[in-house]
Order: structure tokens, then C-alpha cells, then sequence
């Protein structure tokens, strides 16, 4: 029996969301304010120290355990020819992470993070959702309790990201469908179809729209019939994580898509997520606008792996070695303004 059973379980539990802890981020910012700098002089560092104080619950927050989840799924749309690349690389780079191949082992252990590869059946690919929901209940259920039960307690921070062929497809159709617009405003090149494969692309989620219309208006719906396992996963680790107070690192458009529905089921539900980046995938400035969040990085990558999130972990280090570790101008004999 899956964590979440029936889709009212899991409709409770993202109802019922934890806050941030005021106190930690109030005696944060209060520190932000005496250390040796101008105040604000910081920038967005000074925030991201605050918020990870806050949801850590510390006013000197730790990245002691950082840990990437990568989920890897596999979709039934890929038969449209929605990808520049076959559906069985999918199964190959799980094989790659595995050898420590890949971009995302380099970036991981360059960010100083744990990395976990979680496959989701890739060997049964989910139903092309232009021909009925890319998964039932059960196996939606399923993939989000194992994404949920993937997040460590322990861990100060989750660093999410995906492998699945097809997938900036489904992602497209997921935010077309939380969000509004058609297929030819959400799609983009992905892996890097040409102009054919990105008409197909559009018309192939427009299709999943039209066929999926009374499902728009419920975000585990939209999830559900448009969505893949790698993509319910990240949700369901979404969820765990803000169960646990943790702040989650967000990586590219399939991975902010996925995360998406927590925020339209409760107001201000990915308030514990940081955008690690915005990908080069066309629609993903705008699906973080919507969701009213700014990436921290634009260094024009489309990889997926969490590979974009790896890197802005680093970023959140030195935030909080300045957090952590500067002296203030009592300390120091610095004379304030
Ligand atoms: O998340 C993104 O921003 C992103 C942008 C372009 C490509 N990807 C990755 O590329 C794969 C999906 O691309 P495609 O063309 O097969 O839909 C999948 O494995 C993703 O991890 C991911
Ligand atoms: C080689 C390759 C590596 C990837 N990593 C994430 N998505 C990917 C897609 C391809 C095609």
C-alpha cells in the first residue's frame, strides 16, 4: 500500500502545510544587519540565508547533508516523435549516473552533495496521454509516495532533478494545463527538435488538452493524465520535503512543472523552493513567473539531472559561509554608518 492511498489522502496532507519559523528568520535578518558590510550590500544572499534560517528553523542554518534525488520516468508520448533522442537513452543514462558518467555526478560532488538516482518503472513506459491519462491513480499514487519517501529526514537541504525522454513534452502539457495557453506557447525544443518537431510537439499537447479538458480545473488531475512518474515523484518529494521544513532546490522546466500543482492546492506551498536556475527551455521564465519565483542562475543550460540546481547549491554555501562565519562590526572594531 503506497503512503498516499487514495487521492484524498494526498489532498489532505498538501492542505495542511507547515510555515516558515519566524523566529529563526527574524533573529537571521537581525544578524544579517551587524555583520561587517552595508546593509543589503549582499544582495540576494542575505535573503537566502534568511529563508534557509527560517526553514531550518536556525538563525545559523547547515548544509552538513545536502541531498540530490534525480527521478528517471519513461513516456507512452515519445511514440509521437516528440524528442531529438530515442526513448531507451533514458534507461542508458540511469546506467550512466550509476557509473558516475554524467554531468550531474560531476556537479553533485562539485556542490558537495549526496546523489540519489531513483528510477520509476522505466521499463513501462506511461500511456501517451493524447490517447488516454498518462496514469491512473495507482500509478500516480505510487510514483508520488516514492518521490515522498525518497526525502531523508535528516537532510538540511533537497536538491531535486529528472532524466525521462519526452519529458519537456509532458512538462508542457502540465503547465498548459495549470496555468492556461496552448501547446505552441509551452512547448519548446528540449533536447533539440527542429521546427517539424517542435509543430509536432505543440500539437501533440494540445491534443492531450483537448482529450484531458474536464481534468484541467483539479492540479493532481492535471498531473495524473498529463504528467509522468519522474514528474509525480518530484512533486511527492516537493511535499515531503515542506512536511519536513526543508528547503528544496528546484532544477529546470521539467522539474518546476512538476513541483507546480503544491502551489496551486495551497497558496504560497512552494515558499520552501528556490529556483536554482532558469533553463534554456522557452516557456521556463514563464512558468516561474507564474509561480512568482526568480531563478538564481541563467547560464543558458537544458540538461536536466538537476544539474542547474547542483550548481546553485554552491551559491547557497557561500551565502551561508558569509552568514555563518563573517564577524560583525562589534566583533571586528568596524565602525557602523
Ligand atoms: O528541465 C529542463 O529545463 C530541460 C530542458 C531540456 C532538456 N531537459 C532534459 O532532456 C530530456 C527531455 O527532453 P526531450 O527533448 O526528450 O523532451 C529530459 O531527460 C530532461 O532532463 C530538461
Ligand atoms: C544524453 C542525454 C542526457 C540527458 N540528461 C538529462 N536528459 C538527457 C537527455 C539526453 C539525450
Amino acid at each position: 500500500m503506497p503512503r498516499f492511498a487514495t487521492l484524498d489522502d494526498l489532498r489532505r496532507a498538501c492542505s495542511d502545510l507547515p510555515l516558515i519559523d519566524p523566529k529563526a528568520a527574524e533573529a537571521a535578518r537581525l544578524r544579517q544587519g551587524v555583520l561587517t558590510k552595508p546593509p543589503g550590500s549582499l544582495g540576494r544572499l542575505e535573503e537566502i540565508a534568511i529563508r534557509l534560517a527560517g526553514w531550518q528553523g536556525k538563525e545559523r542554518p547547515a548544509l552538513q547533508r545536502v541531498s540530490a534525488i534525480v527521478f528517471a520516468g519513461s513516456h507512452g508520448v515519445t511514440a509521437r516523435g516528440v524528442s531529438a533522442f530515442p526513448a531507451e537513452v533514458t534507461a542508458q543514462m540511469v546506467a550512466n549516473f550509476a557509473a558516475g558518467g554524467a554531468a550531474i555526478n560531476q556537479l553533485a560532488k562539485a556542490a558537495g552533495a549526496e546523489l540519489s538516482v531513483v528510477p520509476l518503472d522505466i521499463d513501462k513506459p506511461t500511456a501517451d496521454f493524447t490517447q488516454a491519462p498518462a496514469m491512473d491513480d495507482d500509478a500516480f499514487l505510487t510514483a508520488v509516495s516514492t518521490g515522498h519517501d525518497a526525502v531523508a529526514q535528516d537532510a538540511d537541504l533537497i536538491v531535486l532533478g529528472e532524466m525521462g525522454i519526452g519529458n519537456t513534452t509532458v512538462a508542457a502539457a502540465v503547465a498548459a494545463g495549470l496555468f492556461g495557453g496552448n501547446g505552441g506557447e509551452w512547448a519548446g525544443r528540449g533536447t533539440g527538435v527542429d521546427d517539424a518537431g517542435l509543430k509536432r510537439k505543440a500539437e501533440v499537447i494540445d491534443e492531450g488538452l483537448t482529450r484531458h479538458a474536464g481534468r484541467l480545473g483539479d492540479p493532481l488531475a492535471v498531473l495524473a493524465a498529463l504528467g509522468g512518474r519522474e514528474l509525480a515523484a518530484i512533486f511527492g518529494a516537493t511535499l515531503a520535503a515542506r512536511r519536513h521544513r526543508i528547503p528544496v532546490v528546484l532544477d529546470g522546466f521539467v522539474c518546476t512543472a512538476a513541483a507546480a500543482p503544491l502551489a496551486k492546492l495551497s497558496a504560497g506551498g512552494l515558499d520552501h523552493a528556490i529556483a536554482g536556475h532558469v533553463s534554456a527551455e522557452a516557456a521556463h521564465r514563464r512558468l516561474l513567473e507564474a509561480l512568482s519565483l526568480s531563478p538564481l542562475l541563467d547560464l543558458g543550460m537544458r540538461l536536466g539531472e538537476a544539474s542547474g540546481a547542483c550548481l546553485a547549491v554552491n551559491i547557497l554555501r557561500s551565502a551561508l559561509a558569509c552568514h555563518n562565519g563573517m564577524a560583525s562590526f562589534a566583533e571586528a572594531g568596524v565602525s557602523e554608518g
